[in-house]
C-alpha cells in the first residue's frame, strides 16, 4: 500500500543585513524585537506577533515602533526545521536537497521549492550567492546537488561493477517562467524567434501538455545528457546565465521569473532489469510580496502582476488540496501550476524552504510566508517509485528521442503549413491507398505520385520492388507480395512460388533456410535486440528528414552574412573570438555606419555613473579572478617543488647503496645530513597530498568566480540597455561595445590557464603523478577538469556570441 506524507517546510532566515558580519542584532541576524519574532530551534517553532487583520502593528510597509498597537496576537507556527543564520548552504544542503537526490535516484520523483518576498534569500539557497568571495564556499542547493548526484552515481556503479552496461542515464533541464511564458534556458536557438512573446535574446516559448503515462510534459525541451558532475555544472552556469533579471526597488539583481531546474534519472536495476525513471525538481520561485510595496510601473509592473496571478494560483492549488471535499484542483490556470502538477499533490516528494528576511520593515511579508508555509505543510503526497514500462534503458533513451524528433517535424510541418504527412510506418488503410495510387502511377503514365516524407517514399518504393519481384510493371494486385514472403521467396534459390511463414518453418527445419542471415528472420519482431534495431532506423530517418527540413532559409541576415563571404543559404563555420570580433568590423558598413565609438563613450560614462555599483561588483569579481590565479600559481610551484623532492628521495631509497640518510650536497631537495629519507619522503607526500587537495579547491573556486564574472557582465549589460532606453537613447547601439572590458578580454587567458593545467604545468600533470605513487581514486580527473574548463569556454562563447548575433539581427538593441 502507497503511505501518504506530508509536504515538509523549512524555514530559513537570512542574516537581516549581509554587509556585516552576522548582521543584525549581535550574532543573530534578526533585526526584530523578540517579543514581535521569536524562533525556537528545539521545537522548531517561529512566533510572530500581528494584529488581527494579518499585518503588524506598523500596518502595511513596515513596523512602526511608535505605534502602540493594543491588539497585537502573537501566533506560533511549527515546521519541519528552523534553520536561522549563520546556517551555510552546505547544511541546508545535507537537511534537504540531498536526501531528495537519493530518493529521486531510488525511483521517486522529488521537488524542492523556494519561496518568500524578494530578497529573502531563494536564489542565495537554490543558486547561491552573487559574484564574491564567499561564492563557491556558499554555492547554491543545485550545484551541490549536480556534485553530489554523481557522487551517488560513482558510489553505485562501483557497487555494481560487472552487473553490464551503464546501469543510470542523467539529464538536465533548466525552464524559466516568466510572463506567463515558458522558455528553455538551456535550449537557446541562437535566432530570435521570441519577439511576440516580449523575451529577449533568441528564447523560445514553449508549449505544455499531458501525457496519460508521463504526465505534464513540455514541447520541445532540450535535455542533454550529463556524464559527469563537470557538464551538469556546465550546464547550470549557461542556465543561470541565461536567466533574466530585471532591476527592481527592493533588489537590484532581483529575479522576476520562476525557474526550475530538473535532474531527469533513468537508473536500471542490474538485479531484475527493471528500470525507473524519476525527476528532481529545483525551483526557485520569483518574489512573493504584492506589488503595491515595490510600487511598481511599465513593464515591471506587467511581470508583478504575473508574479502575483502564478503566486496565488500556486495558493489556490495548496488550498485546494488541502481541502478534503477537493473536487478541482486548479493547476491549469498559470503555467508554474501546471508545470509543478506532479509535485504539488502528485506522487512527489516535496520540501519547500520558506525564505524569511527577518527585518522589522518586512515583518508583514514574514508574517504571509509563514502562513503560505503553514498551509503548504498540510497538503499530502504519495510518492510511488516510477517504474518504467520498458525494461530497457536504451529503449527508453532511444523512445524519447523518437518523441523528440517526431515533435521537431511536426513543429516544422506547422510553420510551413503541411499536414498529414507520414512519418510512422502506415496503417493497413493508408498502405491500401498508397498501394492504389502506386499501381494507378504503374500503369498511366500521367498519373503522379506525391512523396512528401521520407517515410512516405520508402514505402512507395517498397511497394514498386514488391511489384517488380512479383512479376514485373503492372503485376497486378494478386502478385504484391508482404515482404516477409518476398524474403522467403529470394532466399536459398527456393524458386519463384510464393512461401508461406508456415513453409519457411518447414524449411528451416529441413535445413534449407539456413543462408538466411536477414534482420527479419534473425530476429524476433518483439525482441529488444529487434525493436532497438528498428528504433534506430525510424531515428536515422527521422533525423535525415529534420536535416533536410531544417536546412537555413537565406534570410536578410544570412543574405549580409553572404556578403562577407559566407555562402548563401548554408550555415556559417564556426568562428573563433577574433575571427568574430574581425567579422563585426566587416559588418559595421552594412548596419549603416553607426557611431559605435559613441556608444563606448555612453557605456564607460554609465559605468561611472548609474551603473557604478554594479561596474565595481564586475571589478571585484575580475581582482578575485586574479588572486585566485596568482595563488594557484604559487600553489603549482610549491607541487612541483614537492615533487621533484619526492622524485629525489625515492631514487636515494631505491639506490640501497647510499643508505638511509645519504644526501647529494648542494642539491636543493637534498635531505640535511642525518635525517632519515623514509621519514623524508613521508612527510613531502603527505604535503604534496595536502598542496593538491588544496590545488583542486582552488580551481573549483576560480571556475564558479569565473562564472560569477561573467554573470555580473551579464546583469551590467542588461542595466546599461535599460539605462539607455529610459535616457531616450533608442538610437542603435551596434556591435563594438568593449565586450572585454566585462570578461571577453580575460577567455583567452583563461583559456591560456586551461591549456597549462591540461600540459600540466599549472597542476594537472601532478595529479597523474599522484595517482602513480599513492594509487589514490583522485576527486577530480585532470582530463575532466581540463575538459570542463573547454566546456565552460564554450558555454560562456555561446553566451557572447549570441548576444553580438542579437545585437546585429536588431540593429539597434544591444542584448544579452
Ligand atoms: N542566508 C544568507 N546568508 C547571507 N546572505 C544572504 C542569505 N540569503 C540572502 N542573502 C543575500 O541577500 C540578497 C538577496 O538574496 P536573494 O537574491 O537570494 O533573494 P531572493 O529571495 O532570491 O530574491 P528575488 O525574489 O528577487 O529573486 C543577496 O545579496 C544575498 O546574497
Amino acid at each position: 500500500m502507497v503511505t501518504s506524507s506530508r509536504i515538509k517546510v523549512f524555514v530559513r532566515l537570512r542574516p537581516s543585513d549581509t554587509s556585516s558580519n552576522g548582521g543584525g542584532r549581535g550574532s543573530s541576524g534578526i533585526d526584530i524585537p523578540p517579543h514581535l519574532f521569536g524562533i525556537d530551534t528545539i521545537s522548531n517553532t517561529v512566533t510572530i506577533s500581528a494584529t488581527e487583520g494579518g499585518g503588524h502593528g506598523g500596518g502595511h510597509g513596515g513596523y512602526n515602533p511608535n505605534s502602540h498597537n493594543a491588539s497585537l496576537t502573537p501566533t506560533t507556527f511549527q515546521f519541519e526545521k528552523i534553520l536561522p543564520p549563520p546556517t551555510t548552504n552546505s547544511s541546508v544542503y545535507t537537511l534537504s536537497a540531498l536526501p531528495l537526490i537519493r530518493s529521486s535516484l531510488a525511483g521517486f520523483n522529488a521537488t524542492l521549492l523556494t519561496y518568500g518576498q524578494t530578497g529573502a534569500g531563494k536564489t542565495y539557497t537554490t543558486f547561491g550567492p552573487p559574484a564574491g568571495a564567499s561564492a563557491y564556499k556558499e554555492r547554491g542547493l543545485a550545484a551541490r546537488a549536480i556534485a553530489g548526484a554523481f557522487e551517488e552515481i560513482n558510489r553505485y556503479k562501483t557497487v555494481n561493477e560487472g552487473m553490464g552496461g551503464t546501469p543510470i542515464e542523467v539529464r538536465l533541464s533548466c525552464i524559466e517562467i516568466y510572463n506567463e511564458s515558458v522558455f528553455d534556458l538551456l535550449g537557446f536557438s541562437g535566432e530570435d524567434d521570441s519577439k511576440d512573446s516580449g523575451r529577449d535574446g533568441g528564447v523560445p516559448s514553449l508549449s505544455l501538455f499531458e501525457s496519460p503515462s508521463a504526465g505534464v510534459q513540455i514541447r520541445g525541451l532540450k535535455m542533454p545528457l550529463v556524464n559527469s558532475a563537470e557538464e551538469g555544472l556546465n550546464l547550470l552556469f549557461e542556465s543561470q546565465m541565461n536567466r533574466a533579471i530585471a532591476e527592481h526597488q527592493l533588489n537590484d539583481a532581483s529575479s522576476r521569473s520562476h525557474c526550475i531546474f530538473t535532474f531527469h534519472f533513468t537508473v536500471r536495476n542490474p538485479e531484475n532489469n527493471k528500470v525507473t525513471s524519476s525527476k528532481f525538481n529545483i525551483v526557485d520561485l520569483a518574489g512573493s510580496e504584492k506589488m503595491v510595496k515595490t510600487e511598481a510601473v511599465g513593464k515591471v509592473q506587467r511581470e508583478s502582476n504575473y508574479i502575483n496571478k502564478s503566486l496565488s494560483f500556486l495558493e489556490q492549488v495548496v488550498i485546494a488540496l488541502a481541502s478534503k471535499s477537493r473536487d478541482h484542483v486548479p493547476y491549469r490556470q498559470t503555467k508554474l501550476t501546471h508545470v509543478l502538477k506532479d509535485s504539488l499533490g502528485g506522487n512527489c516528494t516535496t520540501l519547500m524552504i520558506a525564505c524569511i528576511w527577518p527585518h522589522l520593515s518586512h515583518l508583514d511579508q514574514s508574517l504571509s510566508t509563514l502562513k503560505f508555509a503553514a498551509r503548504m505543510q498540510t497538503v499530502r503526497n504519495k510518492p510511488t517509485v516510477n517504474e518504467s514500462k520498458t525494461n530497457n534503458v536504451a529503449s527508453v533513451k532511444l523512445l524519447r528521442q523518437i518523441k523528440n524528433l517526431k515533435e521537431e517535424l511536426a513543429f516544422h510541418d506547422i510553420i510551413s503549413g503541411r499536414s498529414g504527412i507520414l512519418y510512422d510506418e502506415p496503417d493497413n488503410k493508408e498502405m491500401t491507398d498508397i498501394r492504389d495510387r502506386v499501381r494507378k502511377y504503374v500503369e498511366d503514365e500521367t498519373e503522379v505520385v506525391e512523396v512528401r516524407s521520407l517515410q512516405h517514399f520508402r514505402v512507395v518504393m517498397g511497394i514498386m520492388r514488391e511489384m517488380i519481384v512479383a512479376g514485373g510493371r503492372g503485376g497486378g494486385g494478386n502478385t504484391i507480395m508482404t515482404p516477409r514472403r518476398e524474403i522467403v521467396r529470394g532466399m536459398g534459390g527456393v524458386g519463384r512460388e510464393e512461401k508461406t511463414s508456415e513453409d519457411r518453418t518447414d524449411m528451416q527445419n529441413k535445413g534449407l533456410f539456413s543462408a538466411v542471415k536477414t534482420e527479419q528472420v534473425m530476429m524476433s519482431p518483439t525482441s529488444d535486440a529487434y525493436l532497438q534495431k528498428k528504433q534506430m532506423r525510424d531515428i536515422e530517418e527521422m533525423e535525415e528528414e529534420r536535416r533536410v527540413r531544417s536546412m537555413p532559409r537565406a534570410s536578410p541576415a544570412m543574405v549580409m552574412i553572404d556578403n562577407n563571404n559566407y555562402s548563401m543559404g548554408g550555415t556559417p563555420p564556426a568562428k573563433n573570438g577574433a575571427e568574430r570580433d574581425r567579422g563585426m568590423a566587416e559588418l559595421r558598413p552594412y548596419l549603416g555606419g553607426k557611431d559605435v565609438l559613441g556608444k563606448q563613450a555612453e557605456f564607460d560614462a554609465f559605468k561611472r555613473g548609474a551603473g557604478k555599483s554594479q561596474a565595481i561588483l564586475l571589478g571585484q569579481a575580475k581582482l578575485e579572478i586574479k588572486s585566485k590565479k596568482t595563488e594557484i600559481k604559487s600553489l603549482t610551484n610549491d607541487i612541483n617543488y614537492q615533487k621533484d623532492r619526492i622524485d629525489f628521495l625515492m631514487s636515494q631509497l631505491r639506490e640501497s647503496g647510499l643508505g638511509a640518510g645519504a644526501s647529494s650536497p648542494g642539491s636543493p631537495t637534498s635531505p640535511r645530513a642525518g635525517d632519515d629519507p623514509a621519514k623524508q619522503l613521508k612527510l613531502a607526500k603527505k604535503t604534496y597530498r595536502s598542496k593538491m587537495e588544496t590545488l583542486t579547491e582552488n580551481k573549483e573556486e576560480l571556475k564558479f568566480l569565473q562564472h560569477q564574472k561573467a554573470q555580473s557582465f551579464n546583469a551590467l549589460i542588461a542595466a546599461f540597455d535599460s539605462w539607455l532606453k529610459m535616457k531616450g537613447g533608442e538610437e542603435e547601439v551596434v556591435e563594438g561595445l568593449d565586450e572585454r572590458e566585462g570578461g571577453g578580454g580575460d577567455l583567452d587567458y583563461d583559456r591560456e590557464e586551461a591549456n597549462d593545467w591540461k600540459s600540466g604545468e599549472a597542476g594537472g600533470g601532478d595529479r597523474e603523478y599522484a595517482d602513480e605513487y599513492y594509487n589514490e581514486s583522485p576527486r577530480a580527473n585532470p582530463r575532466e577538469a581540463a575538459a570542463y574548463e573547454k566546456a565552460q569556454h564554450a558555454a560562456r562563447d555561446k553566451v557572447n556570441s549570441r548576444a553580438s548575433r542579437s545585437a546585429m539581427s536588431q540593429s539597434g538593441e544591444w542584448k544579452i
